[in-house]
């Protein structure tokens, strides 16, 4: 489901001493299907431009195109409610969110919500939680009595039990331990696949680099950049300039461009080094 920024700002707390912009002439595409990385440092905006994505915030001025729903500062609640259901929102550490008094009930509520039956509710309920790996046993339990890496999938099944077509992702892998973050990277992947467009909000290079096929940089409320990972990794004067970095991958390979190694275009993934590398060795 494509979602287009057509010239949107964003305003806190207006008209009063406290009035502060957030966002500034924000334009921004996001392809049908596509998987796009938001990437940019603490209070540059990124907080403020996901919650446009589902109306949770409305422009100050510009437009929000979302399918053929159009957001705009006077819009009414009821015009925008198809878009909470369209974009599911995973904000960080979702699991702070969960408050039902069983996993089931709480991957369910969503749905229900929206008017769901019960029955259609609980077996969607059930598939999403065995897509995000919570096992049949679990189903019955408080979801205070989980781990933590557990309850952040049951809240991420909740998210998912919606049928989202956008899912935005807003650090989902922070506090997680190295393992659990890759697992979970590759369920997104797995989503993503399935036909779900995907928007990450990341400061993970890497995971930049192995998903995302589009990627926007923010600073100060402005988009200063955009294209495919590939293209903006290769100016690595500019991404260090700007304090993200660039994948390790990237790194490595700098490294061995400084001590002769050359490469047509430097890697932004593991593998893509490996095979240079290997290449390399074989033509001597
Ligand atoms: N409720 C608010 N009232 C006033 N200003 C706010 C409010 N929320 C955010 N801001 C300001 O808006 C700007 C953008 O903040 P935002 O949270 O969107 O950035 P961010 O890139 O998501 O940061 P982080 O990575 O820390 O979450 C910052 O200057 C911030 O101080």
């Amino acid at each position: 489901m494509p979602i287009n920024f057509d010239k949107v700002t964003y305003t806190y707390q207006p008209n009063t001493p406290f009035e502060s912009r957030a966002l500034f002439d924000i334009d921004l595409d996001i392809i049908d299907g596509s998987f796009t990385a938001l990437v940019g440092h603490t209070g540059s905006g990124k907080s403020t431009l996901l919650q446009q994505l589902n109306a949770l915030l409305l422009p100050t001025s510009g437009t929000v195109t979302v399918d053929d729903t159009i957001i705009k500062s006077t819009s009414k609640g009821k015009e925008v409610k198809p878009v909470r259901k369209k974009v599911g929102v995973v904000f960080q550490f979702p699991e702070t969110q969960l408050f039902d008094e069983t996993v089931l009930k709480d991957v369910a509520f969503g749905p229900q919500n929206f008017g769901v039956s019960k029955a259609d509710a609980e077996a969607t309920a059930r598939e999403k939680l065995r897509l995000v790996g919570i096992s049949d046993d679990l189903f019955d339990r408080s979801p205070f009595e989980l781990s933590g890496g557990q309850m952040r999938r049951v809240a991420i099944a909740g998210i998912l039990a919606m049928n989202p077509s956008v899912l935005v992702l807003d650090e989902p892998t922070a506090g997680l331990d190295p393992k659990s973050r890759i697992n979970m990277m590759r369920l997104f992947d797995s989503i993503h696949a399935s036909g779900v467009t995907l928007i990450l909000v990341t400061h993970l290079m890497d995971d930049v680099a192995d998903y995302a096929d589009m990627m926007y940089v923010l600073e100060k409320g402005r988009i200063i950049k955009s294209g495919q990972p590939r293209e903006l990794f290769q100016d690595v004067n500019f991404m260090t300039t700007h304090q993200l970095g660039v994948p390790k991958a990237t790194q490595f390979a700098m490294l061995l461009q400084a001590r002769g190694q050359h490469f047509e275009q430097l890697p932004i993934t593991r593998a893509e080094l490996v095979n240079l590398l290997t290449e390399a060795a074989a033509h001597g």
